[in-house]
């Protein structure tokens, strides 16, 4: 029987300084998310950044915590059993980090009697820090303790016309009769490092205005396309004029050069330039999660009263929408038939 796992970043088991340290831990010392050696990893998470960023982290948590638990993980599961109504295989969901390991869930499809699993990264674009990390883990796991498994899986989705019909849907549902001056489309960073050391043509990366809308096979693994293609196809699908929306990168950690424009700086630049009304939306994530409800919906939204903005419009991320649970079944569907 073929059966479904789906699998998102995580997040900690509560939003108390101990189990963020915890979480933080398990992430960032991953070789794909700090892609330095072991010895300056282990200086830079355990020496430097587990001894500082616990506290304010689980601070930012405190804030967006809802009862159930982390927004991250309750709407996956609202996904996940939405889905499982639609497909008759077994479905189920994982983390990369934190207690509801890929081990765990593998073996529960085991035990339902599944014998070749879908491996779906809830990941629209492709990132080493993301899609990479859940398909060299799962593997990994595969080979050591189901090796009678067969495992498949689904590549980055942000170019789908049927995946850029559902997200402008959802942001032309969401600004409804609102007036709006300008759309920015907030994607999560990554240091620009990664996005040369996952150029499979060692010579098409530049990171500047043309490489990415130049074609080449690159662009199978370049993250920085990848949502900058995201934009172009929602622009186009709901007629944006040019000037009217952008795009951005959120989240930097560290001092590296990580992708820009910096949305921080983006929404400064655009309150001072005279915008008024701004909406914002977060392709990366398909569900709201700490770096939308808080670094977007609340710090973003008040760099931009900050500096004279009045409006600023939250869009939330695909989530449980009826639209989007409706696609990834058809595609769950289409592979299981
Ligand atoms: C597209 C998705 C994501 C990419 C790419 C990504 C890269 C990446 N992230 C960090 C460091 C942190 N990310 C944190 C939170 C976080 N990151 C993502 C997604 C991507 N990260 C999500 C969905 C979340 C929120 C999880 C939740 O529980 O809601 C955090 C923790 C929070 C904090 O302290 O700010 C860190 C740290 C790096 C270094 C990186 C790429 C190299
Ligand atoms: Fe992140």
């Amino acid at each position: 029987m073929k059966g479904i796992l789906l699998v998102n970043l995580g997040s900690p088991d509560s939003p108390e300084p101990k189990d963020v340290k915890k979480y933080l831990g398990e992430f960032l010392m991953d070789e794909r998310v700090i892609d330095v050696p072991l010895w300056a990893r282990n200086l830079l998470v355990k020496g430097i950044i587990l001894n500082t960023r616990p506290k304010a982290s689980a601070a930012a948590y405190k804030k967006i915590w809802w009862e159930e638990g982390s927004p991250l993980i309750v709407i996956s599961k609202r996904l996940q059993e939405k889905i499982q109504k639609q497909v008759e295989t077994p479905v189920a969901l994982a983390m990369r980090y934190g207690s509801m390991t890929i081990k765990k869930s593998m073996q529960e499809l085991v035990d339902k009697g599944v014998s070749e699993i879908l491996l779906f990264p809830l990941y629209p674009q492709f990132a080493m820090a993301t899609t990479e990390t859940i398909l060299v883990l799962a593997e990994e796991i595969q080979k050591q303790y189901f090796p009678q498994v067969k495992l498949d899986s689904v590549k980055a989705f942000y170019n789908k016309p049927d995946y850029i019909k559902v997200l402008s849907n959802s942001i032309k549902k969401h600004l409804e009769g609102k007036d709006y001056d300008h759309l920015l489309f907030s994607y999560h960073g990554v240091p620009e490092r990664h996005i040369k050391k996952r150029d499979i043509t060692k010579s098409h990366c530049k990171i500047d205005g043309s490489c990415c809308i130049t074609p080449s096979k690159a662009h199978e693994f370049c993250y920085r396309h990848q949502c900058l293609e995201v934009t172009r196809l929602v622009a186009k699908h709901l007629q944006l004029e040019d000037n009217s929306y952008s795009s951005s990168f959120q989240s930097r950690l560290g001092f590296d050069p990580w992708l820009q424009p910096y949305t921080d700086r983006t929404i400064e630049r655009l309150g001072k330039e005279g915008i008024k009304n701004m909406a914002i939306v977060t392709p990366a994530f398909v569900s709201d999660c700490l770096e939308t409800l808080e670094e977007i919906a609340m710090e973003g939204q008040e760099i931009f009263h900050e500096v004279g903005g009045k409006d600023f419009t939250t869009i939330p991320c695909l989530n449980d929408d009826e639209e989007f649970v409706d696609l990834l079944s058809n595609w769950i569907n289409n592979w299981i038939n």
